[in-house]
């Protein structure tokens, strides 16, 4: 099942009555004893030895450099050649003590260089949690030649102390440089920003340490999934099901110019295994789509989740499916059509581009750019201001409920990048959405969320196996024929 995320901050308030208790030095040392523990093993890869590897350790004037030096101790009493490289400020006192006496060599900073080439493994213990968003000039020039240097010795590995210095634990974001770690050893709960924009590429695989942290009145800031997620999430029909209960979608979409939108679309749905697949549009329209999708029908009926948008279906047919009073995926042309406020449990599916031209249409003056930086900040403010889920596509999509929470699937597969294949997605989403919704009753945002995630999971394994959009709904159907059977 996805997993929780939080905050920086609230990572140190989960904090604060251990440290006021006076557990700080035992936090600290059971964090490092599991940083080092992860670094023996990557070292272990492959049948190497930890005994004889040259470790490079970089360290902050905090806490974050407190745990590389413990770990670093931990190393070299095991025989590993720790160098320790600090950047600024005064190095943790305690860890510095114990990495000196484990037989830890201390090397001036203008050495750094040469010492980070050479290393088997790279500690970076420099910024964690308490880190400022601009870097000192000097690290930031140290991280830029370290990480382009070809110099590097071949299979190094870097190990990022909590957080990969230079990304923001909160909202990933990186202001100069960051760190671009293999792994990262995240200490007492995952923190959002290792998930999403700048930090998802600098973090590498995120192991989280447990601290004895109590998250149990927190409400998490983000559920972060994995692509075994969609065991869970994905529904098998059982014996008392029939077509209604399996939800019906209402598809909306195509036009005299756009027509395969259309066929996609409902394509996909079909093949996510909705109950029944209801589809609008003029006669040519219509005909169009079954000759390609037979299941398709055309008659009026009752519908359960609309999908709206895809291949421009002009106004009138858009508004009429918003005006139904059932949840919608507004996506594509139906984003310039928003009623005033949607249906309960809807969900707009923009791409950058088309998010930026609705920010502005409400009075936010940002460009598509600022929103690829940030997906998290902007994809809340919409789904805030619209009071509905928000998923904002990209190699990373990020969906977000109107209170703040965000959802973050994995990266699909970079095969999705082709027109059309956002048209499956919509056709995926509304299948899914559907079924929810003829389980429940209704929907509520966080279930329409989750539901979402699971389409993008299911989408961005089909662009394993598709090279084009109109493969990918049998990609779609293996997909989830695969994770119902396990
Ligand atoms: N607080 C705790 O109980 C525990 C903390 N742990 C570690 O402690 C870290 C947090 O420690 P700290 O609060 O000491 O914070 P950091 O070690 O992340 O950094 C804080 C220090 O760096 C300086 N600094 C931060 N950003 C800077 C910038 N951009 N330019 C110049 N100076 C900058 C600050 O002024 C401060 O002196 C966590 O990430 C984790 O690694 C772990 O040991 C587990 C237990
Ligand atoms: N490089 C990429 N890596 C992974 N997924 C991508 C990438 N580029 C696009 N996608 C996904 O492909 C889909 C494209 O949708 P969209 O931009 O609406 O295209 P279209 O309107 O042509 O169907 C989205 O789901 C998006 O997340
Ligand atoms: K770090």
């Amino acid at each position: 099942m996805p997993r929780p995320a939080y905050t920086g901050e609230q990572i140190r308030q989960a904090e604060a009555p251990l440290l006021e208790a006076g557990e700080g030095d035992r936090l600290m040392r059971r964090a490092a004893g599991q940083l080092a523990a992860v670094c023996r093993r990557v070292l272990r890869l492959g049948g190497g030895t930890v005994y004889g590897r040259r470790v490079a350790v970089l360290t902050g004037p905090g806490n974050n450099g407190g745990d590389a030096l413990f770990a670093a101790a931990d190393l070299a009493r095991r025989g590993a050649a720790v160098t320790l490289l600090h950047t600024l400020g005064t190095p943790h006192a305690a860890g510095l003590a114990a990495a000196l006496s484990a037989g830890c060599r201390r090397v001036d900073i203008a050495q750094a260089p040469s010492h980070l080439g050479a290393a088997d493994l790279v500690i970076d213990g420099v910024f964690g949690t308490g880190a400022k968003p601009q870097l000192p000039e000097d690290l930031v020039r140290l991280i830029r030649v370290w990480q382009a240097s070809s110099a590097r010795s071949e299979g190094q590995i870097t190990v990022a102390v909590d957080v990969p210095t230079g990304i923001d634990a909160s909202t990933g974001r990186s202001a100069q440089a960051a760190v671009q770690a293999d792994w990262t050893v995240t200490f007492g709960g995952l923190k959002t920003g290792l998930f999403t924009g700048a930090g998802a590429r600098a973090s590498g695989r995120v192991v989280l340490a447990p601290i004895g942290l109590d998250f149990s009145d927190t409400v998490p800031d983000a559920w972060v999934y994995k692509r075994s997620d969609l065991r869970e999430l994905v529904k098998a029909p059982t014996g008392e099901d029939h077509k209604y209960t399996r939800g019906v979608v209402g598809i909306c979409a195509g036009s005299a110019d756009y027509p395969g939108a259309a066929v996609l679309c409902t394509n996909a749905a079909v093949a996510a295994g909705a109950g029944m697949v209801r589809i609008t549009g003029d006669e040519r329209l219509r005909s169009a789509v079954t000759s390609h999708v037979p299941e398709a029908v055309a008659a009026d009926g009752r519908v359960q989740v609309w999908a709206v948008g895809p291949g421009s279906p002009g106004s009138d047919r858009t508004e009429a499916a918003f005006s139904s009073g059932e949840p919608v995926i507004a996506d594509a042309g139906a984003l310039d059509h928003l009623p005033e406020r949607l249906p309960a449990g809807s969900i707009i599916t923009p791409h950058a581009g088309e998010l930026e031209r609705l920010l502005k249409a409400r009075g936010h003056s940002v460009q598509r750019s600022q929103i690829e930086q940030d997906q998290l900040r902007w994809a809340r403010t919409a789904a805030r201001e619209l009071d509905a889920v928000v998923l904002l596509k990209g190699h990373r999509t990020v969906i977000a409920e109107p209170d703040g929470t965000v959802h973050l699937p994995p990266a699909g597969s970079a095969n999705l990048a082709t027109a059309g294949s956002g048209d499956v997605l919509t056709g995926v989403l509304a299948a899914l959405l559907a079924e929810r919704a003829a389980a429940k009753g209704h929907l509520e945002p966080g279930v329409t969320a989750v539901t979402a995630a699971a389409a993008v999971l299911l989408h961005g394994r089909a662009g394993k196996s598709a090279t084009h959009a109109s493969g990918l709904p049998r990609a779609v159907e293996q997909a989830v024929l695969k994770a119902r059977a396990r």
